[in-house]
């Protein structure tokens, strides 16, 4: 968890090996692909919930067997082509997070009650710390403050890793956003009481039929935004949509030391010997799911199948 964040893992664990395999000398082009492929396999094991870093490991282990094959390119060239691949990703993410975060905006403003600017909730950390840059859920609220439309943003602190309390709420008094810090054990409270127009959160996976994957407490936040009829949002880039899994009952949810439970810091705040569950993510049914809000749209769960792949031509 030194870096976290669907994207952010994608991307600096792709430019780390690139940075990693380029002072070095291969023998052959065979050697430098089963390098990459090698060590690429271990960072997609390293967080098995989120599936960016999956995808660009394909790309990447696809990129790296073209190229063994191309015989008109060398080795250094074959490094260099790759770094490029990998630097592209990094533009790429910040790019399509500004897309994200103008269609969100757009359809949170459409989705609103009333016109003028909205209150939203979000959960964990989606911006610039768990991306490229700009953000994905969050990109959505800096547009909205980029529009003059955002009154208020609330972040939950996101226990047990505080991903809230430590990286959104840090983004979100640098960028000078009207904000406020909820407790997870808030969010039915807030909701009742304090006008939030939509709940827009990231994921880690999008599974085909729109189930999603986020931090943990991200389901329950959906069943007191459809009690309070408040339309819940995911903002994800295509590169957290996997088509190739049906349901959301085909994630993986990686369950994470107990320690991050019982401990804040070096300080035990939990009784000696208890027994702990600690899943990372939860899934999110589509039923609970407003829409999907992406770089290319924002998709009705039950249409996301079939409109990505008319998209991707797949
Ligand atoms: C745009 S980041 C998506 C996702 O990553 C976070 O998980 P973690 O902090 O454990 O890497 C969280 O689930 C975010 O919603």
């Amino acid at each position: 968890m030194q870096v976290r964040g669907a994207p952010a893992i994608a991307i600096v664990g792709c430019l780390s090996l690139a940075v990693e395999i380029f002072p070095e000398t291969y023998e052959s082009k065979k050697t430098l692909r089963q390098e990459i492929e090698g060590k690429l396999n271990y960072l997609v094991s390293a967080r098995p919930t989120a599936v960016n870093m999956k995808i660009a490991a394909d790309e990447l282990i696809s990129l790296a067997n073209e190229l063994t094959k191309d015989e008109s390119v060398n080795v250094e060239e074959m490094k260099q082509k790759f770094l490029d691949i990998t630097e592209a990703m990094l533009q790429k993410d910040i790019s399509d997070n500004k897309a994200i975060g103008a269609n969100g905006a757009k359809a949170v403003l459409e989705s609103a009650a009333k016109d003028g600017p909205v209150r939203v909730l979000t959960h964990c950390n989606t911006g610039s710390l768990a991306t490229a840059g700009y953000g994905t859920a969050l990109g959505v609220v800096r547009k909205l403050h980029e529009l003059k439309k955002l009154e208020h943003v609330y972040c939950t602190e996101t226990r047990p890793y505080n991903q809230g309390a430590r990286l959104t709420a840090y983004e979100l008094v640098h960028d000078k956003l009207p904000a406020t810090l909820v407790l997870d054990s808030m969010v039915a409270a807030l909701l009742r009481a304090k006008n939030v127009a939509a709940v827009v959160v990231g994921a880690d996976r999008v599974a085909a039929n729109g189930d999603t994957a986020n931090k943990i407490g991200t389901y329950q936040i959906a069943v007191v935004a459809k009690h309070h009829g408040v339309p819940f949002f995911v903002a994800a880039p295509l590169t957290s949509i996997d088509l190739q899994i049906p349901s959301g009952d085909h994630i993986i949810i990686e369950e994470r030391p107990d320690r991050e439970m019982t401990h804040v810091g070096e300080h035990r705040i939990a009784a000696p010997g208890i027994n702990c569950w600690n899943p990372a993510f939860d899934v999110t049914p589509a039923s609970l799911i407003t829409g999907i809000i992406t770089e290319r749209g924002v998709f009705k769960p039950q249409q996301l199948k079939e409109e990505i792949s008319a998209l991707l031509d797949l």
